[in-house]
């Protein structure tokens, strides 16, 4: 029998170690707190993240990373970005030199501007990099437990290790979809965030459905922009880690991103907003990330420079709108039009 490491107990590490248990393997969940621990073994809930989510009894959890990951040559990181390089660094030791590793997490490094396989490649330098992967597509942890039909995508430069963990994953209501893109998948995961937020602002502010599809549409378009500057392939951003995940997570009441947006469209303030959440809301630090990324390589991300505008600079959510609504004229389709010849008749 597969024996799957997955490390990191909160909503989305819980319920894909509910996925890979419903499949019979041996899985042993890393959460931090003791107390957790309990929680999970004796009464196989996880009430803070997963409310009202029955954990499965082969889910076995522990405090102690030795302990999680002895012998398993499958292992999945589902830390917040903020927790993975540390993570990383204390897995280091106890990882078998033969595993493939994938991660979950929607986020940049925000001292390097490094994707998370790239803080993988720096920390974990042992290990051979294209047995390195990462999950993302629209997969809100809360639907995920309930077995409501998901899709996802694994990517990786190795072709063998996207469908490992594709076979690994793969269940009745998990589909699974492999891509050797992973500068596109990482990206296209970690920006919706930013979105997201923008979105909930916008819905909070009370505007409409126009101004929704607006903000995703333009959202999109600035999220392919930096991803096809930082190497990914554009039509990345057509699948599930693109447009999939910008749907799921622009349009659902579950989304984190979404209901910390729509509180600071309702003008509360940010300090307020995450403490309230108690759980990972990744789109504020992707937005300082991606703000910095852009301004270092001159790429030009409206959405993203408005949003960090109102989350660090004390700008009004609509005056955040207003800004973006009246900036400088553009063709939509500015960066592509040449490459798919989408010329003028006339001048
Ligand atoms: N929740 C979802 O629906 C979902 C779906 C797909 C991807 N993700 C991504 O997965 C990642 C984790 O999100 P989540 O929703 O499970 O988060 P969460 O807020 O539900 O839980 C975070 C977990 O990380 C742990 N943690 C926090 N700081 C830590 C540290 N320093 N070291 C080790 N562990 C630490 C917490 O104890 C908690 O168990 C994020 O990047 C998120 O974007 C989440
Ligand atoms: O709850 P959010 O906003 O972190 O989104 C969760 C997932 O990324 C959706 O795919």
């Amino acid at each position: 029998m597969e024996q799957v490491a997955v490390i990191g107990a909160g909503s989305f590490g819980t319920s894909l170690a509910n996925v890979l248990a419903d499949k019979g393997l041996q899985v042993d969940l890393y959460a931090r707190r003791e107390e957790l621990v309990r929680e999970i073994n004796e009464q196989h809930t996880n009430r803070h993240y997963l409310p009202e989510v029955s954990i499965h009894p082969g889910v076995r959890a522990s405090a102690n990373l030795s302990d999680v990951l002895k012998g398993k040559k499958w292992v999945l990181i589902v830390t917040p970005s903020s927790a993975f390089r540390e993570t990383l660094r204390a897995m280091r030791p106890h990882l078998d030199p033969e595993a493939s590793v994938a991660h979950g997490t929607k986020g940049f490094d925000l001292e390097t501007g490094q994707r998370m396989t790239q803080v993988m490649e720096d920390e974990l330098p042992e290990l051979d990099k294209s047995r390195f992967a990462v999950v993302s597509g629209p997969s809100h942890a809360e639907e995920v437990s309930q077995r409501i039909p998901t899709t996802v995508v694994v990517a990786s430069r190795r072709q063998s290790t996207a469908e490992g963990f594709q076979d690994l994953l793969m269940t009745s209501y998990l589909r699974v979809y492999t891509n050797p893109d992973v500068i596109g998948t990482e990206v296209g995961g970690t920006l919706k965030n930013i979105i997201a937020l923008g979105v909930g602002m916008c819905d909070g502010l009370g505007f409409g459905d126009n101004a929704k599809a607006a903000l995703m549409t333009r959202g999109l378009t600035e999220i392919s922009r930096l991803g096809v500057h930082l190497g990914a392939s554009h039509l990345t951003f057509g699948g599930l880690s693109g447009v999939g995940d910008l749907i799921a997570t622009c349009t659902s009441k579950h989304s984190r991103n979404w209901r910390a947006g729509y509180a600071l469209g309702q003008g509360k303030p940010l300090d307020e907003v995450l403490e309230q959440m108690g759980m990972v809301v990744e789109g504020v630090r992707a937005t300082k990330a991606a703000y910095q990324i852009a301004g270092e390589q001159g790429i030009d991300m409206p959405i993203t420079k408005a949003i960090y505008h109102v989350l660090f600079e004390g700008l009004s959510p609509k005056a955040a709108v207003e800004e973006l609504m009246t900036r400088r004229k553009v063709h939509e389709m500015e960066e592509v039009a040449e490459a798919v010849s989408l010329k003028w008749d006339l001048p």
